[in-house]
């Protein structure tokens, strides 16, 4: 800030307040001079103080007047340009004038702001541009420096925990309502880190609603039973950016040794042991391959084998329709993921998002962007697994040697795997098979899916029940249902073949296989796809 004439600064919507506040104390301390803050929404300019308890106040400055005919941007811009004396000004609602790809891109205002850019170079007067998911015209660029604000950290959780809930303990007061704060240092950690990935502002609202909720004859106690909640919360507001925060798998996967096998070499460089010694966290890897086949179901149990937190990413669900709203989405989700890390980030069906295919506008573009510059940048423990049916359809940027750790190839199940799925899932009700009988169904199931497979366990037991031998479930029952099941590879034999043949030639092209000699090739479901 003290260099800089014009600022870009990024921010995160419920955020702003708390930016406001922090560049208003910024300015005094560094620059010693007032910040004054403008957007269209305000009737006029005004001065922003921090008040004597820490929170911010606007004042209206009564000498801005600005007449009813003249822009309010241009006259604000004027205004500044004129205004004596030093200040910093922060602007919200620039940015659709200032944006690239835009639709109000407007070229009188691009080139006021560079004229002002020149005209304040010799003065103490600073403009800081306060927006969401702005993409500075090419020729500003170069001339606005810009900063973004990243979540807060458990640390910085913590601290406004204190200041926060002593705050509400002191307006309870005022209230005449006992108000007790009932966390040990460790209950207090853990309900900063079940914070993590939303915003102080967030916070402090779920506080506020939380101190409401729990006003009682007895006065508000905030306990340990509150990190549940925020959890709650979190979900919730997560879940409106389109991030679910996936659920531990509690079934386990049968099959796909290789990729346990890899997965748990890599499992200890999570620990706080090895980030301490900033050994290279692991990217991530891309899974292809038939539909039912485990991907979806691998990626919320690669979470579970690493000990991390999923959280699920469903990039064509963000796909909004304003300029840059969809790949706002996708960095704020991207921001959210490195807040909480180390965490396992799905990104599922990535190809329908990615592929680009009827996009005129560029948005899977710039989304892909974003999450190629995140993959390579981030060393936070962020372990991406992208999933998808059509690896022919990713940009080959994504599927290029290095950007995920492995690209894997997850085919239909093996005879032995089928025998691993089909007892996991029987064993889901309570039933027990002879490994003969599964023996016997895996032999005949030949181009069945995971999915299938689980479908085929779950009639069976339903017959079972329904013949009044609950979990009693006999090789006749599996074998009839087997033949009610007609598998995908079956039906759409040709569209199957196509993702497996394609998975072949590009396993031959490939290097990674030939680095794992000790491998066989003949079971491994996971093949390497560059
Ligand atoms: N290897 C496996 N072990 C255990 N269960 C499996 C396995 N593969 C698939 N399943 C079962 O099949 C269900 C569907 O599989 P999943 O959704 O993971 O497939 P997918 O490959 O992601 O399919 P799609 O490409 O259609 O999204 C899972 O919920 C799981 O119960």
């Amino acid at each position: 800030m003290e260099r800089s004439i014009l600022i870009h600064f990024d921010s995160i919507a419920p955020e702003e307040a708390t930016i406001i506040q922090w560049l208003t104390s910024q300015a005094q301390e560094k620059l010693s001079c007032p910040t004054y803050f403008w957007n269209l929404g305000v009737s006029g300019l005004e001065q922003c103080q921090i008040a004597s308890d820490g929170g911010l106040v606007f004042k209206p400055v009564s000498e801005y007047k600005r007449p009813p005919q003249v822009d309010p941007l241009l006259y604000i811009f004027e205004y500044i340009n004129n205004f004596s004396g030093s200040g910093v000004f922060i602007l919200g609602d620039v940015h659709p004038f200032i944006a690239k790809n835009s639709p109000q891109l407007s070229w009188e205002i691009v080139t006021r702001v560079k004229n002002l850019y020149h005209r304040l170079k010799p003065t103490d007067k600073r403009i800081i541009f306060l927006g969401q998911n702005i993409q500075l015209h090419e020729s500003l660029v170069r001339l606005i420096p810009f900063a973004e604000v990243p979540l807060p950290t458990v640390e910085q959780i913590q601290e406004h925990l204190d200041s926060y809930l002593e705050y509400l303990g002191e307006s309870a007061q005022e209230q005449k309502v006992k108000f007790t704060v009932s966390l040990s240092a460790s209950e207090k950690e853990s309900l900063a880190r079940a914070a993590l990935g939303i915003t102080l502002e967030e916070i402090s609202d779920f506080l506020r609603l939380t101190v409401k909720e729990r006003l009682s004859s007895n006065g508000i106690t905030i306990d340990a039973t509150v990190t549940p909640l925020v959890v709650e919360y979190k979900t919730r507001l997560l879940s409106q950016m389109g991030i679910e925060l996936g659920k531990p798998a509690t079934v386990p996967f049968g099959g796909l040794d290789l990729l346990r096998e890899w997965l748990n070499r890599r499992r200890r460089l999570f620990t706080q042991e090895a980030r301490s010694l900033h050994l290279p966290q692991p990217k991530g890897v891309l899974l292809a391959g038939p539909p039912g086949t485990g991907k979806s179901h691998s990626a919320k149990n690669i979470a579970n084998i690493l000990n991390l937190p999923l959280l699920q990413l469903d990039i064509s669900s963000m796909l909004g329709s304003l300029v840059g709203e969809s790949e706002g989405n996708v960095r704020r989700a991207l921001k959210t993921a490195q807040a909480i890390a180390p965490c396992v980030l799905w990104l599922d069906e990535i190809e329908k998002a990615l592929s680009g295919q009827g996009d005129t506008s560029g948005v899977s573009q710039r989304i892909l962007g974003n999450i190629l510059t995140f993959m390579s940048e981030c060393e936070s423990g962020v372990f991406v697994v992208a999933t998808c049916n059509d690896p022919s359809a990713l940009p080959s940027e994504l599927k290029r040697k290095g950007r995920f750790d492995e690209n894997f190839f997850v085919d239909l199940p093996t005879e032995p795997e089928r025998v691993q799925i089909l007892r996991i899932h029987l064993q889901r009700f309570g039933i027990t098979v002879e490994d003969e009988y599964l023996e016997a169904i895996a032999a005949n199931t030949a181009k069945f899916s995971g999915a299938e497979l689980e479908t085929l366990a779950a009639e069976a037991a339903l017959l079972a029940f329904d013949e009044g031998r609950p979990q009693q479930v006999s090789l006749g029952d599996l074998e009839a249902c087997r033949q009610t099941i007609t598998p995908l590879a079956v039906q759409d034999a040709a569209a199957v073949e196509r993702m497996r043949d394609w998975a072949k030639t590009a396993r031959a092209a490939s290097s990674a296989i030939a680095d794992k000699p000790t491998q066989s090739l003949k079971t491994a479901r996971f093949r390497n796809l560059n």
